[in-house]
This record gives structure tokens, sequence and C-alpha cells, in this order.
């Protein structure tokens, strides 16, 4: 018997904190997956400005505390979500909202994303499932990443072992076997850091097609003292804040080079992912911005020997997938079915996670 199909926005605002995605699929929350629309808007300097100093305070945090300035770009946020999704929410049965990470610490017992799932409903007049990663937690997994059920789901009828890899503020791969096993975990930072220096030294948001570290040069010995932590080496599941990594060791290169060294950066925290997983995937399929960086997709695909290739060459969307994920995690819990699993972000059990709010 076949399930019920859902009309389901998803709602995603990452880690590199560039803007709001969102994503209107029809789904049973199992392997019917219809891709029907999408919209994004990117934040404003002053707002991102915000989130920064949003994100900041939530990475230093002990435990989660809102205050004043934080309950203004919560709410600063939300409104901005209802604006992005009302362009495609039309005739939809259910909002999968994400938030906005500005904390992660499962090693403390939490992770934290600021948005009010209950005025978005009052602001759409549609169901809203927000608080996918909190239950995870909870249940003693990492809360992150979630994604790669949703790449399961879509990989169904791709040739075993594949990866998909999110090149996203922070990276995650996804690698699939036979059977369908799995293994998933954070990479590093994918972006983020990319971003961060590019903040510092132009004053940009991002280094556009790779254009500064292309005339840079990769210092391998400052690389590898990047390289040299535990972190590298542990097993998954694990997952990562935005903030776990910082630029502070290329601050006495010039810009180009800085630049070109936190690209091989990314390359190899890639290459030493691929260590963690039984057997080399035939294809690694990537996802998120990254895949937009020219400089960055050739050294992945230098340094790691496999053909970093985007997703679109399996006919999924990379800029639309985070939020498509969100979509049909909010159906998956309308159906009681499990967001997170064991045998990826590690709870003790599978989990049915996120909280709806409906509209009064
Ligand atoms: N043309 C481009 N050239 C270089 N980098 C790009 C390009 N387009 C996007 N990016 C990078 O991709 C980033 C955005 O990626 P994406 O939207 O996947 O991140 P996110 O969803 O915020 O992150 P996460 O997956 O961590 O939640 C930008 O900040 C930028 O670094
Ligand atoms: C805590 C958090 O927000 N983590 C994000 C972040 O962005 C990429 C990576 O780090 C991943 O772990 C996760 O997002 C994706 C969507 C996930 O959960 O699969």
């Amino acid at each position: 018997m076949s399930s019920r199909l859902y009309r389901a926005v998803g709602l995603m605002s990452g880690t590199s904190m560039d803007g709001i995605d969102a994503a209107l699929i029809e789904t049973d929350g199992e392997g019917h997956i219809r891709f029907l629309d999408f919209a994004s808007r990117p934040y404003d300097d002053a707002f991102r400005a915000d989130l920064r100093a949003a994100v900041l305070k939530g990475a230093a945090a002990m435990e989660r505390q809102m205050d004043d300035d934080l309950r203004a770009v919560s709410r600063r946020l939300t409104i901005l979500h209802a604006e992005v999704a009302g362009t495609i929410a039309k005739g939809a049965d259910v909002v999968g909202f994400h938030g906005h990470t500005i904390g992660h610490r499962p090693d403390r017992g939490w992770t934290w994303q600021i948005g009010d799932g209950a005025l978005l409903a009052q602001l759409l007049r549609i169901e809203v499932v927000d608080d996918f990663r909190g239950p995870d937690v909870a249940a003693g997994g990492q809360g992150a990443p979630l994604l790669p059920a949703y790449h399961r789901a879509l990989g169904s009828g791709l040739e075993r072992p594949f990866g998909v890899l999110n090149l996203g503020g922070v990276g995650n791969l996804t690698w699939i076997g036979g059977g369908d096993e799995i293994v998933a975990f954070d990479t590093g930072p994918a972006n983020a850091l990319i971003d961060d220096w590019l903040h510092e030294q132009r004053g940009l948001s991002f280094d556009e097609n790779g254009a500064l570290a292309s005339a840079g040069d990769v210092h391998e010995e400052v690389l590898q003292s990047m390289l040299d932590l535990p972190w590298f080496d542990q097993a998954p599941p694990k997952s990562l804040d935005r903030q776990d990594f910082g630029i502070e060791p290329v601050r006495a290169l010039n810009a180009e080079d800085g630049a070109a060294t936190l690209t091989a950066f990314t390359a190899e925290t890639v290459r030493l992912a691929l260590s963690h997983v039984s057997s080399r995937p035939q294809r690694l399929l990537v996802t998120g911005g990254g895949r937009h960086n020219p400089v960055l997709m050739r050294m992945i695909t230098e340094r790691t020997g496999i053909a970093a290739e985007p997703v679109e060459a399996a006919g999924w969307r990379g800029d639309s997938m985070e939020a498509e994920g969100f979509a049909w995690f909010a159906v998956r819990k309308l159906r009681g079915l499990p967001t997170s699993f064991p045998e990826i972000s590690g709870p003790r059990q599978p989990v049915v996670g996120g909280t709806l709010h409906v509209p009064s």
C-alpha cells in the first residue's frame, strides 16, 4: 500500500551564514521524493553581522541561555524565514525549520539552534516542525550530521559504494556501501575558514571561484601543522561546531597564500575522512556551496585521487539539498518515522526528532 504524499517545505540557514534556502518537495518521507520549487535569499550585511555575533556568543557558552540580543536575532531570523518560505509554501502541508546553529556542544549535552517555530507557524498558517537535533543529542547522539539519511534515500539507485560530500560552512561525508551500510560524520571546516579569511583580509564573504586561492601557494608545513590534531583520527560518529577551528595558523601568510593553504586544508580533511571508510567510493558527489569553487574541487580531486563531481551529475540539486532534507524530515516526524539513526549521528536508538507547532 502506498503512503500518503505530502507537500513539504524545508528551510535551512547554514553555518556559512550566507542566507536562507527554502525547498518545496512532494514526499512520503521515504523513497518518494519529487522536487517542486526552490527559493533563497542572502542575508544583508547588517543581519549577517548580528548572526556572526550570536554564533560567537553561542560557541563560547557553557549552556544555552537566551538574552535580549539573541531573542531579537531569533525573531528577525524567523520573520526572514517566513518571507522566503512564503514565496513557495502555498498549499504546503508542513514546514521543516532547521533554524540557525549558534552553538553545537554534544559533549556538554546540548546543541543550540535559534528561530521560533511557534511564531513561524503563526506567520505562515502552516504546521511547522523544528528542533531536529536536540532530541538526538538527548539520546546520546551527536545531533549532526542528519542529512546522510536523506542522501541514503536519494541514492537508492546508485552503484555502491558512493560518497556524498557536503561542502558548507562545515563539511560532512556520507559513505554508502552494499546493503545500505552507512558511515557519516563531519570532516572539518569546509568553507568556514576560507570565508573568515576573506572577511578579514578583503572584507568579502567568500572567495568567489577560488580567485584569491588560485593566486597563492600552499604552505605545506603550515598545512601539516593544521592537520596534526587527534580529531582527524577519531572514529565516527563525530560532529563539529563552526568555531572549532580558526584561521590563526595562516595569520603570518599573505592573503593569497593564506587562501590557498586554507583551501588545501579543506581538501586534506576530505582525504583524511576517507581513511574512516572501509572501501574507496566509486564516486564522490559534492553538494553545498563549495562545489562552486573550482580550486577547492581540483584540490580535492588531486589530494584524494577520486574525481570530485557536483551532485548534479547524479541528477540531484546541490543548492537545495539541505532544505529538501529538512522538508523530508518534517514529513517523517508527522508520520512518526525516525529522523536520526545510531549508524549516523550515534543515538542509542533511532530517534523521532522534531517538535510540531500547529498554528492556533
Ligand atoms: N562561486 C563560489 N566560489 C567559491 N565559493 C563559493 C561559491 N559559491 C558558494 N561558495 C561557498 O559556499 C558557501 C555556502 O555554502 P552552503 O550554502 O552550502 O553553506 P551552508 O548551507 O551555510 O553550510 P552548512 O552545510 O555548513 O550548513 C559560501 O559561504 C562560500 O564559501
Ligand atoms: C550542528 C549543525 O548545525 N551542524 C551542521 C553543520 O553544517 C554541515 C555540518 O555542520 C553538519 O553536521 C550539519 O548540517 C547538515 C545539514 C546535517 O545535519 O547533515
